[in-house]
């Protein structure tokens, strides 16, 4: 827990994201074939309350879950830009149609590392969806193919996303604030 007092000021409420949800398994649902299976990779740990909800929305479809966990921030506000992989993926993914779960692209480091991991793997398609999107912090050319939301430049926490490993369990996303 940071010894910096703060509160947290809800930003995006736990129904906006549930509607956001459904729009955007439609799409992956209309780009995905429907025959064929689906591997949804979350990444970790804060992917984990996106994935739970998206996969359930995808629940007429034959998908398999797996996860990769990478870590930039630790306790930190700010990336060390040092993208490390902790846990890699329990299967294969070659020839295979993927799709990557991310919480928030905001440097873009974690993703566009990530990806550049997968696509050596040689995936038949892979794409990527984000539930929030921090543009103006971007370091590095990265978009997600799906994004949830786009938000300013606030430090976010709140469904399955921590500030110093606090927070994940909000069933919104709210800000920061410190008092
Ligand atoms: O675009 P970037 O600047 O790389 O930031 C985004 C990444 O940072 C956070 O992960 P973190 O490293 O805090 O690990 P966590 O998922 O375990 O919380 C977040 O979950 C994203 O994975
Ligand atoms: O806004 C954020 N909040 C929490 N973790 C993060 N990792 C990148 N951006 C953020
Ligand atoms: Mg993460």
């Amino acid at each position: 827990m940071s010894a910096r007092p703060y509160v947290i000021d809800q930003m995006i409420s736990a129904k906006a994201i549930a509607a956001r949800i459904e729009e955007l398994t439609d799409r992956i649902k209309s780009d995905f074939p429907a025959d064929e299976r689906l591997v949804v990779v979350g990444l970790l740990r804060g992917s984990f309350v996106f994935i739970a909800d998206l996969v359930r929305e995808l629940r007429d479809r034959d998908v398999e879950v797996d996860f990769l966990e990478a870590s930039s921030y630790g306790n930190a506000m700010e990336s060390s830009r040092e993208v490390r992989i902790l846990k890699d993926l329990r299967g294969e993914i070659a020839g295979r149609n993927v799709l990557v779960v991310e919480d928030i692209v905001d440097t873009g480091h974690t993703l566009n590392h990530v990806m550049h991991l997968l696509r050596a793997r040689e995936p038949k398609r892979l794409k990527t969806i984000a539930l929030l999107d921090k543009p103006s912090r971007r370091e590095v050319d990265f978009r997600a193919d799906y994004i949830g939301f786009e938000i300013p430049d606030e430090f976010v926490v709140g469904y399955g996303i921590d500030y110093a490993q606090c927070n994940r369990n909000l069933p919104f996303i709210g800000k920061v604030r410190f008092t």
